[in-house]
């Protein structure tokens, strides 16, 4: 278990700054989740703190000990990649013991350690077969093994489960969380996965453009979001924008803050009522049927588009509907993005 500290981190690409400076700090033993936008810089910054590729700037320290110069194979970190990479001319056996054969580990250790690996994991029974002998999900499981037995201070998982059906996903997940549970080792995980990020993070980081937006856990991120970014990053599906002059009409209240330009409702915080004077009004249009909820594309007046997300009865397009929204669960956003904070008493500060 290791922390891992960021400070001031840059990384450019001959002049493509791609990571503008970031400072984050990761506890020991935490499960921190990067996401953000394709080519905002989460997999470089996982690059970056393994070692394969080198800073341009900033001080990055593993546990304490400043490892800017530090090769990757020293800093005590092991990363799981999206294509396994796994050495297709070894069994499953060796795949997982070569990091170790080629630490000059011996024979007798490196056999203790890979069959304890491969217990944890259930590969026991996989162990002289070669990578092209497995599924997507015994080859994630045997890049994953190949981690453990070095018994890194720091895992990171590059979008690992990316490749595997969505069933496969679940299961994967499930185990990643187990696995951290138990070894109780600190880890770095990328992903695309709003689920993924969702439920095994302790702490997310959304990243944009090479910086960080914010940091926190995913219900301060759901119910907290500092911005329109994180707030329509977070959540699926996105929540909706409107113009602040559309508040009173949907939740009752009267005073509106001058300093609210925008406010934002998630989907399943809206709820359908009669279409009465008053209310928001609007037209159905499409109507998503998933089964437990209906997803509705609500046209409103004056352009506006907002998804509903609707476990009521049955519901068609073209229909008149109202809408109506509990104020505490509206967001409040100024001219430049940013969220206007509510005081106890519910009025913005
Ligand atoms: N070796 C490289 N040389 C030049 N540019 C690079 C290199 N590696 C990455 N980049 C650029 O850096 C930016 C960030 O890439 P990175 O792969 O870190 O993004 P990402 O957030 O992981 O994206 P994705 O979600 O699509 O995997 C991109 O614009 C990418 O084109």
């Amino acid at each position: 278990m290791s922390s891992v500290s960021l400070k001031g981190i840059e990384k450019r690409f001959g002049a493509v700054e791609v990571i503008r400076g970031v400072d984050l700090r990761i506890d020991p033993g935490e499960f921190v989740v990067f996401v953000g936008p394709s080519g905002c810089g989460k997999s470089t910054l996982l690059r970056l703190i393994s070692g394969l590729e080198y800073l341009s700037g900033g001080e990055l320290a593993i546990g304490g000990r400043v490892v800017n110069e530090v090769p990757a194979s020293k800093r005590g970190v092991a990363m799981v990649f999206q294509s396994y990479a796994l050495y297709p001319h070894l069994t499953v056996r060796d795949n997982m013991g070569f990091g170790l054969k080629v630490r000059k580990v011996p024979a007798q250790e490196r056999q203790k350690r890979v069959d304890e690996a491969s217990a944890t994991l259930k590969l026991e029974a996989l162990l002289d077969r070669y990578p092209r002998e497995l599924s997507g999900g015994q080859r994630q499981r045997v890049a994953i093994g190949r981690a453990i037995v070095g018994n890194p201070d720091v895992f990171l998982f590059d979008e690992p489960l990316s490749n595997l059906d969505a069933e496969l996903r679940v299961h994967m997940r499930s185990e990643i969380a187990a696995l951290h549970k138990r070894l109780s080792t600190t880890m770095i995980y990328v992903t695309h996965d709003q689920i993924e990020a969702m439920t095994l993070a302790d702490k997310i980081v959304v990243l944009r453009d090479g910086r960080v937006e914010q940091v926190g856990s995913p219900r301060e991120l759901y119910e907290r979001p500092a911005n329109i970014f994180v707030a329509q990053f977070i959540g699926s599906p996105k929540m909706n924008l409107l113009p602040s002059d559309i508040a009173p009409l949907l939740t009752g209240a009267t005073a509106a803050d001058t300093a609210v330009e925008t406010i934002g409702i998630r989907p399943e915080h809206l709820s359908v009522v009669e279409p009465r004077e008053g209310t928001l009004r609007g037209t159905v249009g499409l109507c998503e049927y998933t089964g437990a909820v209906t997803l509705l594309h609500v046209k409103l007046p004056a352009g506006h588009d907002c998804l509903v997300l609707h476990d009521g009865g049955d519901m068609k397009a073209g229909i008149q509907i109202g809408l109506t929204a509990d104020g505490s669960k509206v967001h409040l956003f100024n001219g430049n993005g940013q969220t206007i904070k509510r005081t106890e008493q519910g009025r913005t500060a």
